[in-house]
């Protein structure tokens, strides 16, 4: 378990994390989500100690990384460093990421390599820049570390590989029990990927999510009347779409007292439609903080 408490930071006159407290637990996947400038690269470098807080801890498992070199070793954080090292041979970034990582697997590297198909190149400057990224990713999950950082890991990459690598990191999720933690400003890409959104704006933590729970609390229907939507249901019923007499509304509280009282209402029709985040997020937020 990754825990920060109270981390705040300042660079030069501007205060850029206040008070950042968390939890990230092992196998599961945090979207640390926030508008450009929001703190979620200060914040991740923080983690990896390569940024020191003015204030606060971080801790794995109960030993502080500032303090204990060990503790830091278990995180592996990617940004785009692969870009600096791209006149180097691919064999010899390898040989030094297995001799920077304990755990490196070379077998496993390869299997990931073909599964992507990545080129067979020499140099790393001959791979595209989506293929760098995907390269930095690999390079990541065979070093086999017990928590991964990414920042903003499927820029550059096109849709077909950004649905490869979601699937990929749910599986060595589940499978290697690594942890994952993606700092991004797309919440469309956290979708049916993350257990818990962290929500950064400006330097604080302004809403925590963990998704299980808000999908057992919210539902969302559409609806159509005869006429207009009784006003008795708009206390618990939060409208996101109105076309005539058609509303997409998101029912929050009990899931079963509320479809009650929507039937009670005699719509003309109503059924349930599939829950995105992005409805979650407008319903809790009014909208003001999804990051585009
Ligand atoms: N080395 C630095 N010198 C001065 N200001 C910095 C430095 N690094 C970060 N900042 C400032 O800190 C704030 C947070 O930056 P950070 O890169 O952490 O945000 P971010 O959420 O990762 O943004 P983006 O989504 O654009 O990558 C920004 O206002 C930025 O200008």
């Amino acid at each position: 378990m990754i825990q920060a408490q109270n981390v705040s930071k300042a660079i030069g006159s501007q205060q850029v994390l206040t008070n950042i407290t968390f939890t990230v637990g092992k196998g599961t996947i945090t979207g640390i989500v926030g508008r450009n400038g929001a703190g979620k690269t200060t914040l991740l470098r923080t983690m990896v100690t390569v940024a020191d807080p003015d204030r606060g801890t971080i801790s794995v498992n109960g030993e502080d990384v500032f303090t204990k070199p060990e503790a830091k070793a278990s995180i592996l954080y990617v940004d785009d460093s692969v870009e600096a090292l791209k006149n180097y041979a691919v064999s010899n970034v390898v040989s030094l990421y297995a001799d920077i990582y304990p755990n490196f697997d070379r077998d496993y590297f390869q299997e990931l390599m073909d599964r992507f198909q990545m080129p067979k190149t020499k140099k790393l400057k001959q791979y595209s820049k989506g293929q760098k990224a995907l390269f930095s990713l690999i390079l990541a999950f065979a070093a086999k570390p017990e928590y991964v950082l990414l920042d903003e890991p499927t820029d550059g990459l096109d849709v077909i590989i950004k649905k490869e690598i979601m699937r990929f990191m749910l599986d060595e999720v589940a499978k290697e029990k690594v942890s994952i933690i993606i700092a991004t400003h797309r919440l469309d890409e956290l979708e049916s990927l993350a257990d818990q959104i962290i929500i950064l704006t400006e330097g604080k933590i302004t809403e925590t999510f963990q998704l299980d729970e808000l999908r057992d609390t919210y539902k969302k229907w559409q609806v159509v009347y005869r006429e207009k939507m009784p006003d008795s249901l708009s206390d618990h019923f939060y409208i996101l779409q109105q076309s005539g007499r058609a509303y997409t509304c998101l029912a929050e509280g009990n899931l079963q007292e509320l479809e009650v009282e929507l039937q009670k209402t005699e719509p003309l029709l109503y059924e349930e439609l599939p829950l995105t985040l992005e409805d979650l997020f407008v319903a809790k937020l009014g909208g003001d903080h999804i990051a585009e």
